[in-house]
């Protein structure tokens, strides 16, 4: 166990870590802060949910000299909500320090963003595009900057940002401290950034698999027609406190949410062709619960820290396995376990082997979920609202009416009734998805659809967290999403 007292780490810093309920250093923070603090160049990776964004984060605030008002540190990720995301991460953080950092993305007015950036901010956390405008229409100053992190930087690769990273480090002085993070690092992304970078050290988290064992890796084979009975099936055994489904286009991700609703589950999605209020509205309802499923295209695979995502399922399996790392890597983070269900088609099985090699993880065969276990499912929750009820108590002005019905019935013929009474049969609205072609074992994970990946979706988690690497006991389950699941309407 590493504390971050050992890592010799500031008075204001530690203050902000006890607040934010770290305990411990995770490995990739143990093994890169102290390289961090002594101005090297970095390239980190480790699995999912690790603590990159702190482990790049802390180095940087260390170094930022509050006194002077210019941007001193720099993060450029991926999309607009991993911006945000990251941006509040170094918020909490530095907020003892009296570090102010700033988010800024496309989308934003830009009058505002103007306005702040003139603010003096001391770190500014943006995404290419928008930073380039910045810097071409001379309304940011870049040339203190001396520290620059590429989040997610395979992943601006594959969006095609790799030019525009290059002009932006352009703009920063050539003495700059470089940090680069991700799960994922193929060896293209390697190559260019020993030439964005000065004799950078390279940490690895050695760990067998590239996924985190606290994530339950499972598949179903199954033909294309039964996947969404499936997925209703699963998602009614389950009961995910929170699930993330992915699917493998914007149409497939509207369709999936329409067919969600119709069976009525709470289900919204997300995918770079809704409006930024629109992304920010679903993103924040998930977070908060008032959805229960989040469709998403990959776009949301990198970076999204959402506490309480129980369950990630792949309605249509990834092409490439990096992406599968980052899709199942939106549970089980911070230590937390997690469920992941991968839907396979016969003709995909291939596939499946390609990312069990590549993660050196193994996923476990499921069968095919029936209706009758889905049913079984709506009666446990059924169950558990009863159980919780006589536990709450308030009973007295019942008693009197449960009294008579005894006289009259047999008590388990009244509770059978009871339930079948609380038990929300699903509909089973027939729903029809467009056909999509089965991915093929050859994989490329350069020159991807630039739309589809642009836009990534992130939240924070500001509850207690304590690394935990072996996996707690998981928290679903609970009442909270039971009582939710009562009161829909259907
Ligand atoms: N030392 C720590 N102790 C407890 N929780 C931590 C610690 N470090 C980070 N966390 C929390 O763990 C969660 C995951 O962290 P973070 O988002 O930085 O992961 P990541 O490694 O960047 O993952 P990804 O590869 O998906 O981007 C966050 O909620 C973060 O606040
Ligand atoms: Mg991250």
């Amino acid at each position: 166990m590493t504390t971050f007292q050992s890592l010799s780490i500031s008075e204001p810093i530690m203050k902000a870590l006890n607040q934010m309920g770290f305990e411990e250093a995770t490995p990739i923070q143990e093994q890169t802060i102290p390289l961090g603090l002594e101005g090297k160049d970095v390239i980190g990776q480790a699995q999912t949910g690790t603590g990159k964004t702190a482990a790049f984060g802390i180095p940087m605030l260390e170094k930022i000299d509050k006194k002077q008002r210019k941007i001193q540190g720099l993060v450029v990720a991926p999309t607009r909500e991993l911006a945000i995301q990251v941006s509040e991460e170094l918020h909490r953080l530095g907020k003892m320090k009296g570090v102010r950092t700033l988010p800024v993305y496309g989308g934003q007015h830009m009058e505002r963003q103007i306005k702040a950036l003139k603010d003096g901010p001391h770190i500014v956390v943006a995404t290419p595009g928008r930073l380039l405008d910045h810097i071409r229409r001379k309304t940011i100053r870049i040339d203190q900057v001396h520290t620059a992190v590429l989040d997610e930087a395979d992943e601006m690769l594959n969006m095609g940002f790799i030019d525009d990273i290059r002009d932006i480090l352009k703009a920063i002085p050539t003495e700059r401290q470089t940090l680069l993070f991700s799960a994922t690092m193929p060896k293209e992304i390697r190559n260019i950034a020993q030439t964005l970078m000065q004799s950078p050290e390279e940490v690895k988290v050695k760990s067998k698999a590239m996924t985190v064992s606290n994530i339950d890796q499972n598949f179903v084979e199954l033909q294309e027609k039964q996947k969404f009975d499936a997925l209703t099936n699963l998602l009614d055994i389950h009961i995910p406190e929170l699930a993330i489904i992915f699917g493998r286009t914007k149409k497939r991700v509207d369709e999936l949410t329409e067919g969600l609703q119709a069976r009525g589950f709470r289900a919204e999605g997300i995918h770079g062709d809704l409006t930024q209020g629109k992304r920010t509205s679903v993103l924040k309802q998930f977070k908060n619960g008032r959805i229960e499923i989040l469709v998403a295209t990959d776009v949301a695979a990198r970076g999204l820290d959402i506490s309480g995502v129980s369950h990630v399922y792949n309605f249509d399996i990834p092409q490439d396995p990096e992406s599968y790392v980052h899709r199942i890597g939106r549970t089980g983070r911070a230590g937390k376990t997690g469920v992941a269900i991968s839907f396979i088609t016969p003709r995909e099985m291939p596939h499946l082997q390609s990312i069990e090699k590549m993660t050196k993880s193994k996923m476990n065969r499921m069968k095919v979920p029936s209706y009758d276990e889905a049913r079984r499912g709506q009666q446990r929750i059924a169950v558990d609202q009863l159980n919780s009820a006589v536990k709450s108590g308030n009973l007295e002005d019942y008693r009197e009416m449960a009294m008579e019905l005894l006289n009259e019935q047999d008590s388990v013929s009244l509770v059978a009734a009871a339930l079948k009474m609380m038990t929300k049969e699903r509909r089973q609205a027939p729903v029809t998805l467009s056909s999509v072609q089965p991915v093929s074992v050859k994989r490329s994970s350069k020159g991807k659809g630039r739309n589809d990946k642009r836009n990534n979706y992130r939240g924070k988690n500001d509850k207690k967290r304590h690394y935990n690497p072996k996996g707690n006991k998981p928290s679903g389950r609970n009442r909270k999403f039971q009582n939710k699941r009562g009161s829909k309407s259907e």
